[in-house]
């Protein structure tokens, strides 16, 4: 497992980077992404795209975007050019990018070798391999340090010059300019305010902004921090696991093991000796002592998923080690002790489970310290489904090395209405399918959603909307004909308001009472 593995996923559509010529003027770099920052529609692909374009402009091999946690005085990686690990971090005055952010001036290394500000680890973490290096410092409107820009490797195997380093400086400090308009800034800044709070590790792979998942958020930044054992509950698919991560790599266990037991994945007899291992002899075949899953995550966080499907003889088991820390491994007379953190899923009610006996109401009060019920994807409302769709093309695309596709208006009116009972899984799923089977534009037909009468969604959101036609008003029906048409012509309006014999301007009024662009 690695620690702080939330290193920023790209979910946004971008041209692709220039190949060819780099462009030699600063000010094209934050031209060709400046629009991205006011509208902010994902930071991480911002931050990426940005870092890329630095380094193509620098004619640099890599470019790393490092941050400042001063919780921590330390230095995070937040985007990275071609990133060989998803995070790392280094102390402040540690290695060229640490002596940046502590002086606060430009630093160009030609040769790593004996040089003293270069730190080897990073190179060994991750098997790249640097030949010059390039850092310049971010600074605040107060000319306080908060982060530094670092490109390496000059491509052709050159050296960087004076003019380069001249070059990153002015970058570095347009960079700052554009950074300080976003809400990362605002996080840092917070962070800078309220100390307690490393920053860099919050939920940069959890996608959602609707209340429910802020409201989320909040209690999962209060109960991280703690040792406090956490339910998570939810239908299959809605993100129970990915929350888990985000407790453990937000609490101080976060450098330890997060190891995971699904209860559901096992047959009932072994579940015991997962969790607890076993001694030599304990059983026929059993030739050496195994550890159990407790042990392996000593110090760290055991998620334990599917925790209804836990069987009532090993529940009491776990009850102890809820309460005294300790357990005997199968087959052994030896107690072990441990410290870990439970954080414990389910998509069953437990409460009925427990008023039926099957589960120990001890153990029910246990777990439930803190109890986070996570929403399905329907009730979070159209504008996260589209938010987690185009990360979810963007993440696809990258992983089938493909151009990422876009979306057309009736995809994505179709995906906002579905009413996804597989929740977010299914909608990751679906989007993969369609990213793969679409050339260009992923339109209705790609997504792999059931051909039963399909409804658009209501006005401005994902409410559940009458599925019998014969119920439709007619305005609805009307809606739904425009939106197929233009499906149908691609998008282009003016052959969609030729099909329908209708006036240009007559379409262009209704889709903008339909909530669509009149773009296309
Ligand atoms: N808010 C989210 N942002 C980004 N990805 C998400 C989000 N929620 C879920 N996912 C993705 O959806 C998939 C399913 O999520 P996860 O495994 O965490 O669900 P779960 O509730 O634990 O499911 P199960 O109960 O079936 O084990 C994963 O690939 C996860 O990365």
């Amino acid at each position: 497992m690695t620690p702080g593995c939330y290193g920023g996923p790209t979910a946004f559509v971008l041209p692709p980077l220039p190949t060819m010529s780099p462009p030699k003027d600063v000010s094209q770099v934050l031209l060709s992404v400046g629009g991205l920052v006011g509208r902010e529609i994902d930071l991480d692909a911002f931050l990426q795209t940005l870092v890329d374009r630095i380094a193509v402009t620098m004619q640099a091999d890599r470019g790393t975007l490092w941050l400042l946690d001063p919780a921590r005085g330390e230095l995070f990686s937040r985007a990275a050019h071609l990133p060989e690990v998803s995070q790392i971090r280094v102390k402040l005055g540690q290695g060229a990018a640490g002596h940046v952010a502590k002086e606060g001036e430009p630093v160009s290394i030609q040769d790593p070798r004996g040089e003293r500000l270069f730190f080897a680890d990073i190179d060994r973490l991750t098997g790249y391999r640097t030949s010059s290096l390039l850092a310049a410092p971010l600074r605040d409107a107060e000319g306080s340090v908060y982060g530094v820009l670092q490109v390496l490797n000059r491509l052709g195997g050159g050296q960087f010059t004076d003019e380069d380093t001249e070059r990153l400086a002015a970058i570095a400090s347009q960079v700052s300019t554009a950074l300080q308009s976003t809400s990362l800034y605002q996080e840092l800044k917070r962070a800078k305010e309220q100390p307690q709070a490393p920053v860099g590790y919050f939920f940069n792979r959890i996608i959602g902004e609707s209340a429910q998942l802020r409201t989320l958020y909040r209690l999962v930044q209060k109960a991280a921090p703690t040792d406090a054992t956490v339910l998570l509950r939810g239908e299959s698919g809605c993100g129970k696991e990915l929350f888990a991560r985000a407790i453990h790599v937000n609490g101080p266990r976060r450098d330890k093991p997060l190891v995971k037991v699904d209860c559901a994945a096992l047959p009932a007899t072994l579940i015991e000796n997962e969790l607890f291992g076993h001694e030599k002899g304990a059983f026929t075949g059993a030739d050496h002592r195994v550890q159990g899953k407790f042990e392996v995550a000593d110090g760290g966080t055991v998620f334990i998923d599917e925790i209804g499907e836990l069987p009532l003889s090993v529940q009491g088991k776990l009850l102890r080690v809820l309460q005294d820390r300790e357990f005997e491994r199968v087959g052994g007379t030896q107690t072990v002790k441990v410290d870990v953190r439970i954080v414990a899923a389910t998509n069953r009610d437990l409460s009925r489970m427990v008023a039926e006996n099957r589960f120990r109401e001890d153990l029910y009060y246990r777990i439930k310290v803190v109890e986070l019920v996570l929403p399905p994807l329907r009730e979070r409302g159209a504008e996260d489904i589209e938010r987690l769709a185009r990360h979810f093309v963007a993440t696809a695309a990258k992983r089938h090395r493909l151009e990422p596709p876009r979306l057309s208006a009736l995809a994505l009116e179709r995906l906002k209405s579905y009413r996804w009972p597989g929740n977010v899984r299914e909608l990751e799923n679906c989007i993969e399918s369609a990213v793969v089977l679409c050339e260009g534009e992923i339109l209705e037909e790609h997504l792999p959603l059931p051909t039963v009468d399909r409804p658009l969604p209501a006005r401005g959101g994902a409410q559940a909307e009458p599925e019998s036609p014969a119920l439709l008003s007619l305005a609805e029906v009307e809606r739904r004909h425009i939106l197929r048409v233009l499906e149908a012509v691609k998008g282009n309006r003016t052959a969609a308001a030729k099909a329908l014999e209708i006036g240009r301007n007559t379409l262009s009024r209704k889709l903008k009472e339909y909530g669509l662009s009149d773009e296309g």
